[in-house]
Formats: structure tokens, C-alpha cells, sequence
């Protein structure tokens, strides 16, 4: 889908990308993380050409997008970025249709791709579709500049750190928001973050840029498992197993057995605390290192579907301890 071949850009005597090649394929979500100042931005806007490399080649769909009208490029590519940016003078479902109504489609055909966006990143268009930007809380501000990046169904999507203005629930309610959606609508992902968590959590692939280089380019899992060299080991940190748990969530743990269901009921009757089935595995082992014995787990009904304790997140039943054995 899209060939970054010997990107380099150079501000002054700084070499902001340096050779750069990466190879993307259709329907991944490769995250760009990496100290601040290594390019990540940089590199993301060469794809789009709101910047232009000084050398290289840009390959997306088998076009050469350095040939092509850079106004259209960009028109065909879907971006988010962290504070939106939404017009505030247009209503929601207006500025979900800016692309469509800037590539002519009829006004009917455009409002109701904006209701089906709204729809998509869940906001429901009768509620929301007449109010103004001013009128919504950050999070959901995010969610309009989802719909707003997809409404013209670009193959290509391009978000700079489209979470980070937000409060760390709202961020991962957006990330679930954000795979949910990639499960139903699989777009080719570039995505800037500055978070482990978020880059492990969503990517297909992780590409660590240092110094407007690449270090290594490998999916989370043997990047957390087999770092390229000291530099990829240290920015990852301590822990490599628990980063892991980032990618999982509670109903990839619990324990449905009607003895447990039966455990967990008796434990909340007792007061005990409680986590639903969607939330994530790293959340539930934080209030189990609080020294919690068990946590119930609840469905979307808020019925009690089961529990996990800190053997299942931490030990061999784990997902990603599975790999490993595998492996
Ligand atoms: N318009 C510009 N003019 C001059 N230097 C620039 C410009 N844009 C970026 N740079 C420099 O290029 C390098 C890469 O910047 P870039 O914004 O791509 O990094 P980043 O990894 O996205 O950083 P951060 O994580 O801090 O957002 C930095 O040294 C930056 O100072």
C-alpha cells in the first residue's frame, strides 16, 4: 500500500528524517513512536506532502505521490490530529462532510455519509449532528474528527497523536473506539504517538525512530521480545510482559466456570470491586496489585459473567505468556 524508499528532510544543518524506508501494507496500523524531536511528525506529513522530502521516493497504491496534485493527494488521505481542529461555525454534521462537499458529492448524499460516520464512531446524529463544536466535551470533539477523516472513505488514514488531549479513560475508551472501528472498516493507519501503552495497545506494527532514523520496525510483540539493540530495550523500559498486557483485554482472561461466576457473586456481595468484560487487562492488574485476591468481571448488562485474579493476568494463562510457550 505505501513504500517510503530513502525519505530524507533536512531543516538547516538538521537531518529531521535520514534515509528513512518503510514499507506499509493495506490494512495495518503502523504507530511512529520515539524521543521527542526523532521525525515522527515529520515523517507522517511527508505521506500527505504537507511536507516535502528533499530526497526519496513516496509510493502509495503504486502512484508516485511526489508526481501527483498535492491538493488532491491530501483530499484522498484521511487526518486527525490531536486538538481536531473542526470549524466551529459549521455544525457537526457539516464538518463531517467537508471532504465529501469538497469533492462535489450532492448535499443529500453528503449529510447522510455524515450521519453514517457520526454513527460509526458512535454519536448518535440526531443528538449531536445539529450542534456545534463548542457544544462538545474533548472526547467527543475526537470522535467528529474520526468521522470527519473518514467520511470521504479514504484507504489511507494519517493521525498525529489524535488521543493526547484527552483524559486517560477517554483515551482508552477512543483507542477500544479506534480498533473497533478498524475491525469494521480496515483503513491503512499511520499513527504518531508518544505513548508505549497507546503504540502497543494499537499497532500492527511499531516503527522507533531516533534521530530521524529507523531502529527497528517489527510488530509489539517481538519488539517488546527482541529489541534490535540497547537503545530499543531501554526506550520500552522494565517489564516487557506487563507492556504486553496492554493488548489484551479482561474477557481475554476470565474465568466463565459456574464455580467462579458463583466465587465472584459472593466476593461483590461482600463489597468486592468490579471491572466489565472490555476493560483492559492492564487496568483490572493494577487493582489486583492493590492486593485485591480476585476481581468479579461484569457484562455489558452489568450481570457478573465471571472473575480474574493476578495468576490469570500475570502467569501461564495469559494470552501472551501462551505465545511465549508456543513460541
Ligand atoms: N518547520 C520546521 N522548521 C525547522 N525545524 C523543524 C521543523 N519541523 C520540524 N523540525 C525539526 O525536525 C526534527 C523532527 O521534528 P518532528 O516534529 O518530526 O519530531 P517529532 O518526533 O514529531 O517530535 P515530538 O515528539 O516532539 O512531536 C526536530 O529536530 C525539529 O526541531
Amino acid at each position: 500500500m505505501i513504500s517510503l524508499r530513502n525519505i530524507d528532510k533536512r531543516y538547516g544543518g538538521v537531518a529531521a528524517l535520514n534515509q528513512v524506508n518503510l514499507e506499509i501494507a493495506r490494512g495495518e496500523l503502523v504507530v511512529l513512536i520515539g524521543p521527542s524531536g526523532c521525525g515522527k511528525s515529520t515523517l507522517l506529513r511527508t505521506v500527505n506532502r504537507m511536507t516535502e522530502p528533499d530526497g526519496g521516493q513516496i509510493i502509495i497504491d503504486g502512484k508516485n505521490a511526489l508526481a501527483s496534485d498535492p491538493v488532491l493527494l491530501r483530499r484522498s488521505i484521511g487526518y486527525v490530529i490531536q486538538n481536531v481542529g473542526l470549524f466551529p461555525h459549521l455544525t457537526v454534521r457539516e464538518n463531517v462532510a467537508v471532504v465529501p462537499h469538497l469533492l462535489g458529492w450532492d448535499k443529500a448524499k453528503r449529510l447522510q455519509r455524515a450521519d453514517e460516520m457520526l454513527a460509526l464512531v458512535r454519536l448518535d446524529p440526531a443528538r449531536f449532528g445539529g450542534r456545534y463544536p463548542g457544544q462538545l466535551s474533548g472526547g467527543q470533539q475526537q470522535r467528529v474528527g474520526i468521522a470527519r477523516a473518514l467520511a470521504a472513505d479514504p484507504q489511507l488514514l494519517l493521525m498525529d497523536e489524535p488521543f493526547s488531549a484527552v483524559d486517560p479513560i477517554t483515551r482508552e475508551q477512543l483507542q477500544e473506539e479506534l480498533l473497533r472501528i478498524q475491525r469494521d472498516v480496515r483503513k491503512t493507519i499511520l499513527f504518531v504517538t508518544h505513548d508505549i501503552d497507546e503504540a502497543i495497545r494499537l499497532a500492527d506494527k511499531i516503527c522507533l525512530l531516533r534521530d530521524g532514523a529507523v531502529v527497528q520496525y517489527a510488530d509489539p510483540d517481538t519488539m517488546l521480545r527482541h529489541p534490535a539493540n540497547e537503545f530499543v530495550a531501554r526506550f520500552f523500559g522494565q517489564e516487557p510482559v506487563l507492556k504486553r498486557l496492554a493488548r489484551y483485554s479482561v474477557a481475554d482472561f476470565v474465568r466463565i466456570d459456574a464455580a467462579s461466576v458463583a466465587a465472584a457473586s459472593a466476593a461483590v456481595a461482600a463489597g468486592a470491586d468490579s471491572v466489565p468484560l472490555h476493560a483492559g487487562a492492564r487496568a483490572a492488574l493494577s487493582k489486583l496489585l492493590g492486593g485485591l485476591p480476585l476481581l468479579a468481571v461484569t457484562d455489558t448488562t452489568g450481570a457478573i459473567a465471571g472473575l480474574v485474579t493476578l495468576v490469570d493476568l500475570t502467569l501461564a494463562e495469559s494470552p501472551a505468556a501462551r505465545d511465549e510457550l508456543a513460541a
